[in-house]
């Protein structure tokens, strides 16, 4: 395994565009005394997902809200396709955001509207101009992705909480965005249903050659999903490895999360 400062290193060396989607480097944050994030790094690259994992309180949603601009970092370098997150303004973070799907733990479908709605919605939301028939096709062709065709015209009511999940994730993916940012995707869900929904984060993966970054405390779902693992510490990236280098570490950090 490795730290994230040998990682950084080593990316320093590289041409700037092999393929590096995000450079997080040196992120700080802290909230008065609170200090959450403490020299964070960490590199994603395309195609590529990566779950943090990290316990409760130790600063996963602030490390995304810096990355969406949602939260100003103290100091440090955001790089999301080789743009500074931190200097950008409003309309050109705007732009940024329409690359970035964010799968939320509640799914925040709109209950008043149907399937296709919510799918639409999300499409004309983005302005992006589009026939109705190719907003038809597109509609059709993700629903198809998440294997829930048939629930089209259904109200998010009428869904189980599985497929609530899969739509919400349809609607994530109608944008084809180029980096996904999922919050515990598979909290609350019973494991055989979990287990459908890893399944579908990474055939969307390969399908959208999409990078993601996973926040998640199953391990079954970290498993099943991440090409790398981060664990987030004392505001740092601690260490970084395979599922099975983590699954195997002696590290007391580590094996806590297999408990
Ligand atoms: N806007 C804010 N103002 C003040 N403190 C904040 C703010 N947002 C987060 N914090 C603090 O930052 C720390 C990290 O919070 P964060 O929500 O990122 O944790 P987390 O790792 O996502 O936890 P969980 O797994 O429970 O969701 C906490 O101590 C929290 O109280």
């Amino acid at each position: 395994m490795t730290t994230a400062a040998d990682k950084s290193n080593s990316n320093r060396n590289d041409s700037p565009n092999n393929g590096q989607v995000i450079v997080i480097e040196n992120l700080c944050k802290a909230f008065g005394k609170n200090v959450v994030l403490n020299g964070f790094n960490l590199t994603i690259n395309k195609g590529e997902n990566v779950v943090v994992l990290g316990k409760s309180g130790s600063g996963k949603s602030v490390l995304i809200k810096c990355l969406i601009g949602l939260l100003k970092p103290d100091s440090g370098k955001i790089l999301v396709f080789g743009d500074d997150v931190v200097e950008l303004n409003h309309d050109d973070l705007d732009k940024l955001r329409t690359k970035i799907g964010f799968l939320f733990q509640s799914n925040a479908l709109y209950d008043s509207m149907t399937v296709r709605e919510n799918l639409e919605f999300s499409l004309r939301r983005h302005s992006i101009d589009v026939s109705q028939q190719e907003v038809d096709r597109l509609v059709k062709e993700t629903l198809e992705n998440v294997n829930l065709p048939h629930t089209i015209d259904m109200m998010p009511a009428e869904l189980s909480g599985g497929m609530a999940k899969r739509i919400a994730l349809a609607r994530t993916m109608i944008l084809k965005p180029e980096i996904v940012l999922y919050d515990e995707p598979t909290t609350g869900l019973d494991p055989v249903t979990a287990r459908e929904i890893d399944k579908l984060i990474v055939k969307l993966q390969h399908k959208y050659h999409a990078s993601s970054i996973i926040i998640s405390h199953d391990m079954n779902c970290v498993k099943n999903t991440a090409d790398r693992v981060v664990l987030l510490l004392d505001g740092k990236c601690y260490l970084q490895g395979t599922y099975e280098e983590f699954e195997n570490s002696t590290d007391e950090n580590i094996k806590q999360f297999f408990e």
